[in-house]
């Protein structure tokens, strides 16, 4: 299983962010939080910073779409050249028919699922995702304690992917650190987002090698 870590610019320095995304050129993407202070109580930024983070950033951009009517809002992400956008199911009217809209806009479409949101409804659909974002901390803000208990969720996903549908990412994101990510990687995820871990360390490099030295360890386990 391939490890992938996308550090979140959510714990960057926000009148710095050109100069941020340049500091994790050992990252396999930059995780972008967009939250409109409605779906969650918290306001980053819209399409037109989106627009110029893909316009500078060397590395794909991976979008969490933390906004009310997403059915709505999510295609217009993709049209702007991310790699990934991903949307809460909490706040899709159609989550189906939203997937396709990214797809046919030239990204990855990703399903989020809050901490208490359950997998089970989601798992016939997987064929129409590229990656499901199990969170693993209430979203909207950085800085929060890893919730164990949404591991279960994530052996959920990984025991009912089919063969053909092992390039489907699981991802994870908040609290995610050296102690935390081996549990999660253990329980199926292959896909890390961390803001403070990688943000908050004075070696940002460092910090990313060793979440990914974390992981492939738990995977190897
Ligand atoms: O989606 C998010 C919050 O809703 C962020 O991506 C996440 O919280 C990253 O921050 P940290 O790694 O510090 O928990
Ligand atoms: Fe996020």
């Amino acid at each position: 299983m391939t490890v992938r870590i996308h550090p979140s610019i959510l714990s960057a320095d926000f009148v710095n962010l050109e100069r941020e995304v340049g500091r994790i050129t050992a990252a396999d993407a930059v995780h972008v939080d967009v939250m409109d202070n409605h779906f969650v109580p918290n306001l980053t930024f819209g399409p037109q910073m989106v627009e110029r983070l893909q316009a500078v950033s060397s590395i794909p951009l991976d979008v969490h779409l933390m906004i009310a009517d997403v059915d709505r809002w999510a295609p217009g992400y993709a049209e702007l050249g991310a790699e990934c956008v991903t949307f809460h199911a909490e706040a899709a009217a159609d989550v189906v028919a939203t997937a396709r809209a990214l797809r046919e806009r030239g990204s990855l479409a990703g399903l989020a699922l809050k901490p208490g949101t359950p997998v089970e409804p989601y798992l016939e659909l997987l064929p129409e995702f590229d990656q499901v974002l199990v969170m693993t901390v209430e979203p909207g803000f950085g800085g929060q304690s890893f919730m164990a208990e949404t591991m279960p969720k994530l052996r959920s996903l990984r025991a009912a992917l089919r063969s053909d549908e092992r390039s489907i990412r699981l991802q994870v994101d908040g609290g995610i650190t050296v102690d935390t990510i081996g549990i999660a990687a253990e329980a199926g995820a292959d896909t890390f987002v961390a803001g403070s871990s990688v943000y908050g360390a004075d070696d940002v490099e460092a910090a990313i090698a060793g979440l990914r030295a974390a992981a492939i360890a738990a995977h190897a386990h």
